[in-house]
Parts: structure tokens; C-alpha cells; sequence
């Protein structure tokens, strides 16, 4: 492989997103293929494309088989080191779910970085193992690989305070006990985004639905993050594949002083066994509930709308109004029913969707006269990745350049 390349690893809680950039002239980033396996336990999925759209490979397995993140990382890295002369490009960037209160920005790893975001391991025991584990294998085996961090808790770091705080005594803040907020490289590529599709509300008040397998909402207020319904861990906020989302802490300790539960047997129900599907005891794919005439899936969805329109006011209240709604990630992107249905309860705040537009999935889905602009925007985690990978491969050969001078 003779251009300079950059590999993108995000590890998500039912799939495993990647891509390949080539940087161009004036470093313009080329995306050279893409892919994901989703469905991780359940449907194990793989596919890839080009930009072109052409499938570099489509597979499938028994959920048996591919039931963990590692072991689908295993068919990730299968599929890639063909594609990649079996030679992995010089900088690779990765999605890690947590940062804490220190790490704010891009970071590139090292055995004592990997050490101290290891620390985060219970606060996001669904992603930060997964995340962390493909940065530890190239340290070992290939450490002259320039590797980049690329937290989902960067974008929400200059919360007010008010956001940022639980009510409980100051020295759990201190000690790091905080709403962090999450999924904000997401928000952070739509936020760029809206100004180029959008820009009549880029830099107003705008709520963020990012809809995927962990789901949460962001108040972006002219184009920065003011509040997010996920918090201290990936649990809070709205109800997900397989997450509850909000829960009153007095149902936690009723599970262990009544139920006898531990803090793993609580940590497996509360990461893996509830949201959509313990709602509905059938699934926690959306589209399998769609699918479904049980009531079950029906009451499962509803709630999942409830609580999207619920804690739009809840952001909007935080903006002090709202100018435009933006739905993105796999359920947000793929799934009218849901977005009509939350638009349906946002009627109130002036919303009005246009259900043609809504159907067809255009950008735009709100009707002219509607007074919160609505859009569809397809999220890239990856690209915001591999663009702060290429900032610090440029800075690093900068200081590089500057000892040497
Ligand atoms: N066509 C569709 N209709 C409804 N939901 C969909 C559709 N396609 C994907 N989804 C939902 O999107 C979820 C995955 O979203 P994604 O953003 O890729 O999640 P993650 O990154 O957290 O793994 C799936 O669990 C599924 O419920
Ligand atoms: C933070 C989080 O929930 O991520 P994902 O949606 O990828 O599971
Ligand atoms: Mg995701």
C-alpha cells in the first residue's frame, strides 16, 4: 500500500463500524471501503463496500458462533488483512466510549493512556473492554502504529456546571462521579454537518436523536453540546436495545436488599436483559418488533417514543426553545414509523412533519410552515475518527519536527 492510509475501529455494543481513508492531496479524506458486523450474538452480519457501493464481502454465521465483540472482531480482521496487504496503515483511530474527566480531546495511546482509560472499564463495561482491546493487541504486536482515541464523552465536556453535576455530596464530583454524556462523535459530525445542510438552524437550538442499539439525545446549542440524556455511564437517559435507560436508583437498591442480587448479577440485567427487549420479551432489534403483531412489542415501542418526546422537552426546556430536530443512527436513519411517531407527540412544540417526506427518508422531513425544522442526517463516527486521527498524525510529526529542529 504505497498512499498514506487511515484504518477507523468503532466498537458499539451490538456491532463492530469500520473504515479505510486514504489522505489525499491538501489531506482530503478518500474513503477507500467501509463496513460494519452487526448483530452481534443474535444475527451476525458482515458486510463491506466500496464507495462505489460494490459488496466486498456479505456474510453471515449462527448467533452461536459470533457472540461476542472480540469474536467478531476476529471476522472483522479476517475480511481486512487481505484488503489491507496484511500490513496495517501507519495511524489507526478508534472510537473509546469512555474518558472521564480528564481526557477531553483526541489522544494518542499509549501503555500508560491504555492504563488509565482501563480505570473506565466499569463505568462502560458494554463498550470500553471492546474498545480497549484492539488498541492493547497493535501496542503489543506493532507499537510503532500511530494509534488515536477518540472519546464519545470529548463532545460533552464544556457541559455548565448545572448539566455536568448530580445532587449528591461534592466529593463524588471530584472524584469523577459526573454526566458525561455519550455517542458525542456523533453529534459532533452532525453539528458539522447541519451547517452545511441546514444552516438556517445550524447555529440555533437543536435536538439530537442518535437511535441505534444505545440510544441518547443531545441539546446542541449554537453548534456546541449544552446537555445530554446519558450521564455518568451509557445506562441513563433513553430506554435501548437492551438498556432501560432513566431508572429511579431506588429499583437498584430494592434489587439488592430485597432480591439478594450482586452488583454483577444488576450490572448483567441492567447492560444486557432490559430496554426493548425486556420490555418485550421478544427482542431488542426494532425492526424484529415492527415486525411483531404481540402487544408486548407494541408497548415496548411506545415507550421508546414516550420517552424520545419526553426528554425532547426536557432538552428543549434546557436551550429555552427549540428551532430543529435531527433523528440519526441505525434506528433514527432506517425507521419512518418511529419518526412519525415521535413527531406525532412533538406536535405541541410546533413540529410537523411531512409524511411523504418522512417515508421516502429526505434530509428534510418537516413541512414548510412547521416551526421546528426536522431532518434525517446519516451519522459517521468513522470520518469524525479518522479527521482527528489525521490532526494528531500531523501535530505528532510536527513535535517530532520540532525536537530534531
Ligand atoms: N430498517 C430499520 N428499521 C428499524 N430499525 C433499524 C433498521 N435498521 C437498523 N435498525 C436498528 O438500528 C440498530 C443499530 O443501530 P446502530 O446505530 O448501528 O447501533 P450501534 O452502533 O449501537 O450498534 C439495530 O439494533 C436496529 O434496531
Ligand atoms: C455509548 C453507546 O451506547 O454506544 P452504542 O450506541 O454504540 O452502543
Ligand atoms: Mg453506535
Amino acid at each position: 500500500m504505497t498512499a498514506e492510509t487511515i484504518l477507523v475501529v468503532n466498537a458499539g455494543s451490538s456491532s463492530i463500524k469500520f473504515q479505510l481513508f486514504e489522505v489525499g492531496a491538501r489531506d482530503q479524506l478518500k474513503r477507500r471501503f467501509k463496513g460494519q458486523i452487526e448483530g452481534i450474538g443474535a444475527h451476525p452480519h458482515l458486510i463491506a463496500k466500496n464507495p462505489e457501493g460494490e459488496l466486498l464481502v456479505d456474510e453471515t454465521w449462527p448467533g452461536a458462533e459470533v457472540n461476542t465483540v472480540p469474536a467478531a472482531l476476529d471476522k472483522v480482521i479476517g475480511f481486512l488483512r487481505p484488503q489491507i496487504g496484511g500490513k496495517l496503515p501507519a495511524v489507526v483511530g478508534h472510537r473509546v466510549v469512555h474518558g472521564g474527566p480528564d481526557y477531553s480531546a483526541p489522544t494518542v495511546v499509549s501503555e500508560l493512556v491504555v492504563d488509565r482509560l482501563s480505570r473506565f472499564v466499569p463505568l462502560a463495561p458494554l463498550h470500553q473492554p471492546n474498545n480497549l482491546a484492539p488498541i492493547k493487541a497493535i501496542l503489543q504486536r506493532q507499537p510503532q502504529v500511530l494509534q488515536v482515541a477518540c472519546f464519545d464523552t470529548a463532545f460533552h465536556r464544556g457541559h455548565p456546571e448545572v448539566a455536568d453535576r448530580f445532587a449528591i455530596p461534592d466529593a463524588f464530583y471530584a472524584e469523577g462521579v459526573r454526566r458525561y454524556g455519550f455517542h458525542g462523535l456523533s453529534y459532533e459530525y452532525i453539528a458539522r454537518q447541519l451547517r452545511e445542510v441546514a444552516p438556517e438552524i445550524a447555529g440555533g437550538r437543536v435536538v439530537i436523536a442518535h437511535l441505534g442499539s444505545g440510544a441518547s439525545m443531545c441539546a446542541l446549542s449554537s453548534g456546541r453540546s449544552v446537555e445530554s440524556t446519558m450521564g455518568f455511564t451509557a445506562l441513563d437517559g433513553l430506554p435501548m436495545g437492551t438498556r432501560p435507560g432513566q431508572l429511579d436508583a431506588g429499583v437498584v437498591l430494592y434489587l439488592m436488599s430485597e432480591k439478594g442480587m450482586s452488583a454483577k448479577e444488576i450490572e448483567r440485567l441492567l447492560y444486557n436483559d432490559c430496554g426493548l427487549k425486556g420490555l418485550s420479551g421478544i427482542s431488542n432489534d426494532v425492526r424484529e418488533l415492527q415486525a411483531s403483531d404481540d402487544p408486548r412489542a407494541k408497548l415496548a415501542l411506545d415507550y421508546f417514543t414516550y420517552r424520545i418526546a419526553l426528554f425532547t422537552g426536557m432538552l428543549a426546556a434546557a436551550m429555552g426553545g427549540i428551532d430543529g430536530f435531527v433523528f440519526t443512527a441505525g434506528i433514527g436513519e432506517n425507521a419512518p414509523a418511529i419518526r412519525e411517531a415521535v413527531a406525532q407527540r412533538l406536535t405541541w412544540l410546533g413540529l410537523e412533519l411531512s409524511s411523504k417526506a418522512n417515508a421516502k427518508g429526505e434530509l428534510k422531513i418537516s413541512r414548510k410552515r412547521s416551526l421546528v425544522a426536522c431532518y434525517v442526517i446519516p451519522t459517521d463516527e468513522e470520518l469524525m475518527i479518522a479527521e482527528h486521527a489525521l490532526d494528531a498524525l500531523r501535530s505528532h510529526a510536527a513535535g517530532a519536527e520540532e525536537k530534531r529542529a
